[in-house]
């Protein structure tokens, strides 16, 4: 049997104020390449680019990755805010229309970071916009230096910084085998009303949702809010995440052969 094929949604970024690209974190690619055992491929996170049923006639499996733009409000009936920005309007249009279309129609859906919220407010969900501001929780936001900014040390931006109890007797909880696992945290948005069929698997101490499940979805349908791509070759948490989404990977192939 072939290799699974991946779609890993891309972000448009402007390069020295001229060119329009599309990007994609390489961990993203890593992942899915070396854990789950499939072939990545990027797509664009625009939609007069991509055609969602195309992609899905080709796919076995969808990553939604993490990116610095948030989720636009109008999408859960918020209206926009200069200091909330930036956004990606056409990033959201294939994001949420894909997290329909993969439960639709069975394929693997991984949301990670931004992806889980959009895979939230594709099924009718909210976000808050910069979560730290809820009274009593924490900056789920990256580290950074005391000038404000971004720390230059990978290991201590993505360093664990926050646990997560899983539900008990949960799909997080029984895949991972136990109810506390700890977590990077790199997000200012977060969810603030789930959405008709999202899952609440699991929640930081201060009650930041952490990781959903998409109720009575046929396959692997799940988000992370932490940044499960970094590190998933050694941390075995992430590693069982992306193995699983493999395995589902190659269910689907079967099922569709
Ligand atoms: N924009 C959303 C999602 C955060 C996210 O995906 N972070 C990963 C990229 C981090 C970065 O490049 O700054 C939010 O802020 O919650």
């Amino acid at each position: 049997m072939r290799k699974p094929v991946v779609g890993v949604i891309g972000n448009s970024h402007r390069v020295e104020n001229r060119f329009q690209v599309q990007m994609v974190g390489e961990r993203n690619l890593r992942a899915v390449a070396e854990v789950s055992g499939g072939l990545p491929v990027m797509f664009a996170g625009s939609p007069d680019i991509t055609d969602i049923a195309a992609l899905l006639d080709t796919v076995d499996g969808i990553v939604l990755t993490g990116a610095r733009a948030n989720v636009h409000p109008t999408r859960f009936n918020v209206d926009p805010c200069e200091k909330h920005e930036p956004y990606d309007i056409h990033r959201d249009e294939v994001a949420l229309a894909l997290s329909l279309a993969c439960v639709a129609r069975g394929i693997p859906l991984f949301g990670i970071c931004r992806g889980l919220q959009e895979m939230n407010v594709a099924f009718g969900g909210s976000l808050h916009p910069e979560i730290r501001e809820i009274p009593g929780r924490m900056n789920h936001r990256m580290p950074r230096l005391e000038n404000g900014e971004i720390h230059p040390d990978p290991t201590v931006v993505f360093a664990d910084r926050h646990d997560v109890a899983l539900t008990p007797g949960g799909a997080f909880a029984t895949l991972l085998g136990c109810e506390k696992i700890r977590v990077n945290s790199l997000h200012g948005q977060g969810i603030l009303d789930p959405g008709k069929r999202v899952l609440i698997e699991g929640v930081a101490e201060d009650g930041t949702i952490e990781a959903i499940r998409i109720a009575e979805a046929p396959t692997f349908a799940l988000g992370v809010q932490w940044h499960a791509e970094y590190d998933p070759q050694r941390n075995p948490i992430n590693r069982k995440l992306f193995e699983a989404f493999g395995e589902a990977l190659v269910a689907r192939q079967r099922t569709a052969a």
